[in-house]
């Protein structure tokens, strides 16, 4: 019978997952949901108790997208996205440790009076102690995203596979929110991503992961419970990886 976590085999040992910050908010457009942040973390709390490392990078799309600012200065505008990345890296923080999880929190722009400045020894440090590290303000630099901030953490962390945790269930020939007609892809090559240009994430993260031979598993939050699927290796989304 295979009804409790401790019957569920891990395929990986240390992932970096992806979560979206659009998911954070639940039925709401924007802002956070904590009833549904307590939702996403419960999977990551059996990851952990299945002795599985996890970084967690999250997206700020619930707050604010730098490159949506209209008239902004776009680093500027992109300031801000980083610091929502961070409100939402605290707000996971938060939901696990009520869950009992050990987690820390490292921020690419320091700021030490909310969070630990992002130093690679100690996150892995970390994540060796079993505890969870939720990595805030992306990459630190303006005109990037947060899926390139989780291709450059799992690549500086060696994770085994990047879990893109989205509002989607996988990448699909065109953006499926705009096109009833689009066709979901099982697995996928990089190239193919950068080829067809589809958007499920940037050029630049795809390149990183790419160059780095990190495969990204792209799949829908709405079911939670998709995060242990996915470290099972269950095939959910979609798979990109090298050809
Ligand atoms: N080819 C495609 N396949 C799948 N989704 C696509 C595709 N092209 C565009 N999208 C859009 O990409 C979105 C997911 O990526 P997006 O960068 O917007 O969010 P995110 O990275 O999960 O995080 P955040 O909400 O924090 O910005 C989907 O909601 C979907 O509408
Ligand atoms: O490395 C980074 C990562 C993010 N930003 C800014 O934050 C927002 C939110 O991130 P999403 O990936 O869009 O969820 C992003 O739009 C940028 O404005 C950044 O500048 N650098």
């Amino acid at each position: 019978m295979k009804t409790g976590v401790f019957y569920l085999q891990p395929k990986y040992n240390r992932i970096l997952l992806k979560l979206s910050g659009e998911s954070l908010a639940g039925s709401a457009t924007h802002g956070i949901d904590f009833d549904t942040v307590l939702k996403i973390c419960e999977p990551i709390k059996k990851c952990a108790d299945m002795g599985i490392q996890v970084g967690i990078v999250v997206g700020g799309g619930n707050f604010w997208r730098g490159r949506s600012s209209g008239k902004m200065d776009r680093t500027r505008a992109d300031h801000m996205g980083m610091l929502a990345t961070t409100i939402n890296a605290l707000g996971v923080a938060d939901a696990l440790e009520q869950l009992g999880v050990q987690v820390r929190v490292q921020t690419a722009i320091a700021m030490q009076q909310i969070a630990e400045p992002y130093i690679r020894n100690r996150a892995v440090r970390h994540l060796e102690k079993g505890r969870v590290v939720v990595f805030g303000c992306g990459t630190g630099n303006p005109f990037f995203s947060t899926d390139t901030a989780a291709a450059l953490r799992a690549a500086e962390i060696d994770a085994d596979i990047i879990l893109k945790a989205t509002m989607v269930d996988g990448v699909y020939d065109s953006d499926p929110k705009k096109n009833p007609d689009a066709v979901k892809f099982d697995t996928l090559s990089f190239m193919d991503v950068l080829n067809r240009n589809l958007q499920v994430m940037d050029s630049t993260a795809a390149s990183l992961c790419k160059d780095n031979k990190i495969p990204i598993l792209v799949f829908s939050i709405d079911e939670p419970d998709n995060i242990i699927k996915a470290v099972c290796g269950e095939s959910i989304g979609t798979l990109v990886k090298e050809d």
